[in-house]
């Protein structure tokens, strides 16, 4: 028998069916996710909507390549312009975040010229050539990525942007809030200076907006919660599809996107994009970028009252809390003990990816589990 290649450690649970924030594996018992599989789903599991839309889309036509035309991209595409408040930007759809990074780098080096990049530390854009040379994490680097050009700032600091000598820099790449990085949210100084130096040096700005982004942190982009600046490239994936493989780079009107540049086999099809309009269908008439502020702003001020950490991080639905032990136990302790799936960043914080459309009286649940195990293991 063909083995297949461990990519995460994988619990001895098997997910069968899905509703909503909710779980049912093979042996009928029932899980609240408070993850997402990494933050994809974004608008719930098996929404009715998505399900309908999804059926519909695969019993007319399901697949075919950029070579014709697909009026689905159009839709998507003045949807996705409505609802992230960039109608002026354009779509370049591909299938995962890795890919929308690795595209976002070839359009800054197509436009300027630039062969290097500034990344910065903790952070977290694929495993991919281009994405994983970007990461700061030298274990999951392999020896053929090491001829990339990066330089890795510090994260959140202003002063080492603007310092920074950006001769031959292509693009200024960061994530609006680290993710895997533990939940760091990037301040409102650091962002203005990337866009400040980007614009002396003729240099791409690229917002990684793969897990922060698509309203997790209550705003379409999490930049959006600094009034008036812009990235020039938004990269974005995850809870783009709720599950069906979709991403995309939005790309900013100074760019001349010409053909050939960039391309894809499977990027924009039929069933990608009804995927994708569905999200956004649903994330609009059930105004999810609201209630991602409101339960996470209630969220957090329960974590602040329950306390026992060290250090309460995040925005919208996307929550890091970081103790001052490793959290494992903790974490194997609610999903089995309580039935609760949370994930972790690094060693000592919980992050907390739900559904845009999870409830107070389910993330309840979790704080009630949180409550009693903090006061036992603290
Ligand atoms: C910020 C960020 N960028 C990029 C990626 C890579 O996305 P994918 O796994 O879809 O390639 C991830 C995945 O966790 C991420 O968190």
């Amino acid at each position: 028998m063909m083995n297949l290649f461990n990519v995460y450690p994988i619990y001895d649970i098997e997910p069968v069916r899905a509703q909503g924030s909710w779980l049912w594996d093979s042996k009928g018992e029932k899980y609240l996710d408070l993850y997402g599989g990494h933050a994809v789903i974004s608008v719930g599991h098996c929404h009715p909507h998505y399900v309908e839309k999804m059926t519909e889309q695969l019993r007319r036509i399901n697949f075919y390549s950029n070579s014709v035309r697909i009026p689905l991209q159009d839709e998507l595409a003045q949807k996705l312009g409505e609802l992230s408040g960039c109608p002026d930007y354009t779509l370049f759809l591909c299938n995962s975040g890795a890919e929308a990074n690795e595209n976002a780098l070839k359009l800054a080096s197509f436009y300027n010229g630039g062969k290097k990049v500034v990344a910065f530390t903790k952070a977290f854009h694929g495993r991919t050539a281009g994405a994983v040379a970007i990461t700061d994490n030298p274990s999951i680097v392999a020896p053929v990525n090491y001829n990339a050009h990066v330089t890795f700032l510090p994260f959140n600091d202003a002063e080492a942007v603007r310092q920074h000598d950006m001769t031959d820099v292509c693009a200024v790449i960061v994530e609006g809030i680290q993710g895997v990085g533990g939940i760091q949210v990037a301040s409102e100084e650091f962002l203005r200076a990337i866009r400040e130096k980007c614009d002396e040096t003729n240099t791409t700005f690229i917002l990684d907006s793969v897990q922060c982004g698509y309203g997790r942190s209550g705003k379409f982009f999490s930049n959006q919660h600094y009034p008036n600046l812009q990235a020039d490239l938004y990269t974005t994936a995850k809870g783009m599809g709720n599950g069906f493989p979709i991403a995309g780079v939005l790309i900013s009107p100074k760019f001349q996107a010409k053909y050939g540049m960039l391309g894809t086999t499977f990027g924009g099809n039929h069933l990608a994009c009804a995927a994708g309009i569905a999200v956004l269908d649903i994330m609009k008439d059930e105004n999810l970028m609201n209630n991602a502020t409101e339960v996470g702003e209630y969220l957090m001020k329960s974590l602040t009252e329950i306390g026992g950490y060290k250090e309460l991080r995040g925005r919208g639905l996307m929550i890091g809390i970081e103790y001052d032990f490793p959290v494992e136990d903790l974490r194997n302790k609610l999903l089995f003990d309580y039935k609760l799936f949370t994930g972790v960043a690094g060693k000592n914080t919980i992050r907390l990816l739900p559904s845009l459309a999870v409830t107070k009286a389910e993330v309840d649940l979790f704080l009630e589990a949180l409550s009693k195990e903090v006061r036992v293991t603290a």
